[in-house]
């Protein structure tokens, strides 16, 4: 794979709002379409990507509908709807556990509020596991017919989440990268997570003050070794947008840490 001069761009985005975030559930694998907001930010974005003359060349979603739905708004809405797309369960939300379509504030009234905070936010901790019955509706779907069971979790960590999409961003994303290509990765709010993590090498204890907005895409360009960075306005095309999610998200869930500017969503 020969690398071009400039390299190529990563595009994120996180999906637009779906209607477990708009409840405040814990969502993780389950699959729950967008809400009307979450369809209208997802057209948002394709404006903002079109307005900054951002051309994704492939898109890579979840097997989660938030995803795809959120892709398939932002193509269309660039009139580049022939993209190679790639949909993959390494980029399936972190698995909530038995947390899973739980009130998020049923549970934070059950448990200390640092156990709650680390279970949401921080890299090591994974919530308690989903429960056998449960796993195995799960599991009956044929989406994931192809994963191993011993590889079917049960709950994820954030440095769980990182293992599994690894072998995604070395083997798909960054050959792209080298080769030029403009990857879209339309993605969730703790997946996204990770990958920032990763890209701008944040620690374990400041990726607990990371959150990820809905729907404002994000970019980084690759430096001449190859490394990605973020532009000049920092990780987000629009970072007003970005402020303006923050702000709201902080209405919800009182769980999220407050240095650094965190939400929700
Ligand atoms: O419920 C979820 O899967 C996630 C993101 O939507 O929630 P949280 O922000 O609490 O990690």
């Amino acid at each position: 794979m020969t690398r071009t001069d400039h390299g190529g761009a990563l595009l994120l985005l996180r999906h637009g709002q779906s209607v477990s975030n708009a409840a405040d559930v814990f969502t993780g694998w389950s699959d729950v379409p967008l809400s009307e907001l979450g369809a209208a930010q997802a057209r948002g974005a394709a404006e903002a990507l079109r307005a900054l003359g951002m051309r994704p060349t492939s898109v890579h979603t979840s097997l989660l509908r938030r995803s795809i739905s959120t892709a398939e708004i932002v193509t269309h809405g660039l009139n580049r709807g022939w993209v190679p797309v790639h949909r993959s369960w390494r980029l399936n939300e972190r698995h909530y556990g038995a947390l899973t379509g739980r009130d998020k504030r049923a549970v934070a009234a059950e448990v200390d509020a640092a156990v709650f905070r680390a279970w949401r936010r921080s890299y090591a901790v994974a919530p308690p596991p989903m429960s056998d019955d449960d796993a195995a509706t799960m599991y009956a779907d044929d989406r994931y017919t192809g994963l191993a069971p011993g590889a079917r979790p049960r709950t994820e960590s954030l440095a769980d989440v990182w293992q599994r999409m690894l072998p995604y961003w070395t083997d798909i994303l960054f050959p792209q990268l080298l080769a030029g290509q403009t990857p879209l990765v339309v993605g969730h709010g703790n997946t996204l997570r990770a990958f920032v993590m990763f890209l701008e090498e944040i620690g374990p204890r400041e990726v607990e003050a990371l959150d990820i907005p809905t729907a404002v895409p994000m970019r980084y360009g690759l430096d001449r070794r190859g490394r990605p960075v973020a532009g000049p306005a920092g990780r987000y095309l629009d970072p007003a947008a970005a402020r303006e999610q923050i702000r709201v998200g902080l209405s919800h869930t009182p769980a999220a840490p407050c240095s650094g500017g965190t939400t929700s969503g």
